[in-house]
């Protein structure tokens, strides 16, 4: 069946329908990881947008259900250059095309996706939409043109948990699969405000020795101080973090009082509640490839990242210092508070999908709340 992307500058591309039919618009990105489409699939920060992936097939490996970032699809449309239906794992269960009908997201396969990555290169990330009932061009970017930006847009409050949970699973293990700590490996009480909390975040958290609260992105900072928590996490999630008002204020009841680590959304929130500026990237950062040097140790780290947003450090240069650098475009990749045990990244140290490099950073968010308590 045939399908159309149209993006709101006016480049149409015309391609093949998968997953679901229909019409879906979005913000259209890149994603540079190879593999991993699941854990994309997945992740509630691609909430409103519509994602390309860089590599070429995308299926080959099918779905399982393993691999899931949170409970369902967040995205609104798949853009593939080659969909492999013949699939093949040991964990698999489901195509990626039986998946994305189920959850009813719109694909597009069999376009030119280096053309539309370079476009979007060039001109910047910009709305799009995809259509299966609409093969009229000048109608179909009017409709990408009458959608909102992603500047201004608070999303997260829309994929945020409805009440308080606690978390105790594991990161996965070859043997065992995932498995549940037992209270006597739990020694750090976290609380964890969810924007669109990844799952393997969670379990990075326990991995390392944390008892983990998962808090809604308003739950009141007093009463999460009367849990008397070792530290507070702020997650990731999608949107701008620029009109979240209240729960900027919120986060700010924390500082001094807690140790804070914050990972992408949660670090731009940080930067904002320690009375910083956020700003939007030409087309930011998607992917799992990309090098990160940690200011500290000089070391090079190879990350997987999703922003479109960044913290601009000049703007907190009173209170905090660069903490890592994206060595692709400089942008500012980490931050640390000059008194405080604050610290917060912009990649993501859980990866899913992508490379283990920063697990490290969850043993330096242990090794802040052990040296708070003494
Ligand atoms: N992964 C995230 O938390 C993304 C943060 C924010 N929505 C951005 O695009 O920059």
């Amino acid at each position: 069946m045939r399908a159309i992307l149209a993006l709101a500058d006016g480049r149409v591309f015309e391609g093949k329908s998968f997953g679901a039919g229909g019409e879906a618009s979005g913000e259209v990105v890149f994603n540079t990881a190879m593999t991993g489409y699941q854990e994309v699939l997945t992740d509630p920060s691609y909430k409103g947008q519509m994602v390309t992936m860089t590599y070429t097939q995308m299926g080959n490996t099918g779905i399982n259900p393993e691999d899931i970032e949170s409970k369902q699809l967040y995205l609104s449309g798949f853009i593939v250059k080659e969909y492999h239906d013949c699939y093949s794992n040991w964990r698999a269960t489901m195509s990626l095309d039986a998946y994305l009908k189920e959850n009813g997201v719109v694909g597009i396969q069999g376009l030119d996706t280096r053309a539309l990555t370079r476009h979007l290169r060039d001109k910047g990330a910009q709305n799009g939409i995809i259509s299966t009932v609409d093969f009229d061009h000048e109608s179909l970017v009017k409709k990408a043109r009458a959608i909102p930006s992603m500047a201004g847009l608070d999303l997260a409050s829309g994929v945020t948990c409805d009440k308080p949970y606690h978390w105790t699973e594991k990161l996965w293990d070859l043997e065992e699969g995932y498995t549940a700590a037992t209270a006597g490996e739990l020694k750090y009480k976290v609380v964890a405000y969810d924007f669109g909390i990844k799952y393997n975040i969670l379990r990075c958290l326990v991995s390392a020795g944390c008892d983990v609260t998962v808090v809604p992105a308003t739950f009141p900072a007093e009463e999460a101080l009367a849990m008397n928590p070792d530290g507070i996490f702020l997650s990731n999630g999608p949107g701008d973090p620029e009109p979240m008002t209240a729960v900027i204020e919120n986060i700010r009841k924390f500082v001094g009082k807690k140790p804070i680590f914050g990972i992408c959304l949660g670090h731009q929130l940080l930067g904002l509640a320690l009375g910083g500026k956020t700003m939007k990237l030409k087309f930011g950062n998607h992917g799992s490839n990309l090098p990160v040097m940690d200011q500290d140790t000089r070391k090079v780290e190879i990350t997987a990242q999703n922003h479109g947003f960044s913290v601009d450090i000049e703007s907190l240069g009173h209170v905090c210092e660069l903490a890592h650098e994206n060595l692709n475009d400089q942008t500012v990749e980490g931050m640390k508070h000059k008194e405080l045990p604050i610290f917060s990244v912009q990649h993501h140290p859980e990866a899913s999908p992508g490379p283990h490099d920063s697990h490290y950073l969850f043993g330096r968010f242990v090794e802040l709340m052990e040296r708070y308590k003494a």
